[in-house]
């Protein structure tokens, strides 16, 4: 593991738990309701920042999904790939036989054997990828690793260090390369078709999460079980948080931080360099986000 770039989240849970999730309850009574472990019919794969374990904690509502709680880094990592799928297998969360099981691992979109492998495992697995605006990723991309020294008393340089090199926007930075993201789609785009991902627009998700969460119930072929209750905005937190059997939980306070203060015209170079980039992505999904 690079120690430049430290795993994205914190290892505890990052939401409040929940009383008897479907984990909780299949595993006490494995034995007796036939409650098995399945590899993952569905992958959140990324992109890191975009919104990831928002996705999963919100899919997560619907009776027929069963979600592994921590990050598995399966594909990515080659500790863990060396060990084989039984090693997967056993990462996940017991579930009934009819439940979808998903994991979510963003460094899965922008690492380069992943695609493949995946794909070796099952080629009819749907994948999902949220995105959100590639200028604000890089910040929310910063803010994180700033965190992960912070936390660790280590200090680290402003965002401005990073970006720039001899005055002009430094394409070196890891960060700016993993809003990249038509290069990235592209190499997933050799193993799987562009329908069976589904692509999540993580700002609309931070807006208004239900409309974005319906598409995925859809593309997911489940009966559409999320309503729009299961959603309220929290003032305080200033994002959606969930409501599940009249139980209110927001996402970890690792999930929404403030990002630094960016001199604007170095934002606007931001925006500047991603605007081709942009321009590409939409042509190879068809698609148009709201990105700056
Ligand atoms: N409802 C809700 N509550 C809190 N946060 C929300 C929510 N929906 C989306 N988001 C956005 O999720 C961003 C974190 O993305 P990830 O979970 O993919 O990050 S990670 O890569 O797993 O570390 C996180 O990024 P930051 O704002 O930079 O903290 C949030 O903007």
């Amino acid at each position: 593991r690079p120690a430049a770039t430290p795993g994205a989240e914190p290892d505890q849970p990052e939401v409040a738990q929940k009383t008897g999730t479907l984990q909780e309850d299949s595993r006490g009574s494995g034995a007796r309701n036939g409650s098995v472990q399945q590899l993952p019919q569905t992958i959140i794969i990324g992109v890191r920042k975009g919104g990831t374990r928002a996705l999963l904690e919100m899919l997560s509502l619907h009776p027929g999904v069963a979600a592994a709680e921590n990050e598995v880094h399966f594909f990515d990592w080659e500790e863990h790939y060396s060990q084989g799928l039984g090693w997967y297998l056993s990462q996940m969360p017991f579930s009934s036989p009819r439940q979808l099981t998903v994991e979510k691992t963003p460094a899965y979109f922008t690492s380069p054997k992943v695609p493949e492998r995946v794909h070796s495992m099952n080629p009819a697995v749907r994948l999902l990828l949220i995105l959100r605006d590639p200028s604000e990723r890089v910040l929310s991309d910063y803010t994180q690793v700033l965190y992960n020294h912070v936390q660790k008393r280590k200090p680290y340089p402003a965002i401005e260090q990073f970006l720039l090199r001899g005055g002009r926007l430094n394409a070196d930075y890891k960060a700016l390369n993993r809003s990249l993201y038509h290069e990235h789609l592209r190499r997933w785009l050799h193993f799987f078709p562009l329908r069976r991902i589904h692509i999540v627009d993580g700002d609309r998700l931070i807006r208004d999460p239900f409309p974005e969460i319906q598409k995925v119930e859809r593309f997911l072929k489940l009966s559409p079980q999320i309503n729009a209750s299961n959603f309220y905005f929290n003032k305080t937190k200033g994002f959606y948080c969930l409501r599940d059997s009249g139980r209110d939980r927001c996402l970890h306070e690792s999930k929404g931080r403030a990002h630094p203060h960016v001199d604007p015209k170095l934002l606007n170079k931001l925006h500047e360099y991603f605007h081709e980039p942009n321009k590409k992505f939409f042509e190879l999904v068809g698609r148009t986000f709201d990105w700056h």
